[in-house]
């Protein structure tokens, strides 16, 4: 039993992470932005701006002050990737040597093009621990049946993390592959999206999961080339969470690829809705240019929501391809 473990963003993820975690910490430690969220959390156990019908756990507590999280044995750091650089640079002179962090950011840092936990290494000098899979929040939070991969370079950190994470209904499958978990997580988010265009306009379903063939076969060689295993992709992290955020609309990456199939258009900005796989298309594709790869499925995806092209004449191209 662990006695002090912090979460680090009370959005969708932070709070499913927390009601899972809760089974196994005395306390858990939510830092929420913003001091109407935590007033909520504190005085009512609702985080209402997210989940207004689940009743959290007793024994998560909310606090805006990260200060407050000195004594943190491990920080879960949910946030969006554009903003764990800016977290994680405050973090390092709050927290303890042997605090251990883990990333839930599925994204990449856009200039740099690094991954999460090279951006926190950068920060913080630690090796991060890193958790991707199926891992839809609004089921999370009810404390439903869900599983994750988990990865880190310092066994004793996997041990713990592991340790913190499972319970009863959370699987959790631990593993020496950063990379490949990590970029899992990414790509996966622009899966979604190219499986979303393919649902949006409509095409016959043979033709959009041969397509998902293709896909899931690209996915191997990328994880490959960028230096993860092939075999990180039969995990939960792969195919759990592709399967997962392609087939599923809960998923925003998905909801977004089925806008654009449909040629609808919305102010993504001013919907306030974390489309982490928009940013990554366009780091893919550079990635690819620059390692000399072809994915069909990122040039797909950059295709019709980076460049606008009809995603009919899009996918002709792409089923060109296959
Ligand atoms: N939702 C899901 O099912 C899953 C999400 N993930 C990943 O987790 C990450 C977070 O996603 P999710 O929780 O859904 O996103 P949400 O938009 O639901 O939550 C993000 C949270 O981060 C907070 N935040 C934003 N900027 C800062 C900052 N600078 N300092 C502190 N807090 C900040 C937001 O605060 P505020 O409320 O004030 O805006 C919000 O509470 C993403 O990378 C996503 O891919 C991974 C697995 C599942
Ligand atoms: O990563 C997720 C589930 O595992 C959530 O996906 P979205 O960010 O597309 O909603």
């Amino acid at each position: 039993m662990f006695s002090n473990i912090s979460v680090v963003g009370a959005g969708a993820m932070g709070t499913a992470i927390s009601q899972t975690i809760c089974e196994n910490t005395k306390q858990v430690l939510l830092y929420a932005k913003r001091a109407e969220v935590v007033n909520s959390i504190n005085k009512t156990h609702f985080n209402k701006d997210y989940f207004p019908n689940i009743r959290l756990e007793d024994n998560i507590i909310a606090t805006n002050d990260l200060n407050e999280l000195k004594n943190a044995e491990i920080i879960f750091l949910t946030l969006p990737s554009s903003v764990i650089r800016e977290v994680t640079r405050k973090l390092k002179d709050i927290i303890s040597s042997d605090c251990i962090l883990v990333n839930t950011a599925k994204g990449i840092e856009k200039n740099s093009k690094k991954r999460m936990s090279e951006v926190i290494q950068e920060e913080t000098g630690k090796s991060a621990v890193v958790l991707s899979g199926p891992n839809i929040a609004a089921e999370m939070v009810e404390r439903t049946f869900s599983s994750a991969s988990i990865a880190c370079e310092n066994k004793e950190y996997l041990d713990k993390v592991e340790q913190v994470l499972s319970t009863p209904k959370f699987k959790v499958s631990a593993s020496n592959d950063v990379i490949g978990v990590e970029y899992c997580g990414v790509i996966k988010n622009v899966i979604a999206i190219s499986q979303g265009i393919c649902e949006g306009m409509k095409i016959n379903d043979n033709a959009r999961f041969s397509v998902f063939t293709k896909t899931f076969a690209e996915t191997k060689d990328l994880i490959e080339k960028f230096g993860g295993k092939r075999d990180t992709v039969d995990d939960y992290c792969g195919f759990g969470d592709i399967i997962t955020a392609s087939t599923l609309n809960v998923s925003r990456n998905h909801t977004l690829g089925v806008l654009y199939g449909q040629k609808i258009v919305i102010d993504e900005k001013a919907s306030g809705v974390l489309f982490e796989g928009k940013n990554t298309i366009i780091t893919l594709k550079e990635l690819c240019k620059n390692n000399n790869i072809d994915c069909a499925t990122v040039d797909f995806t950059y295709d019709v929501i980076i460049n606008g092209i009809n995603p009919k004449r899009a996918f002709e191209e792409f089923w060109e391809k296959l």
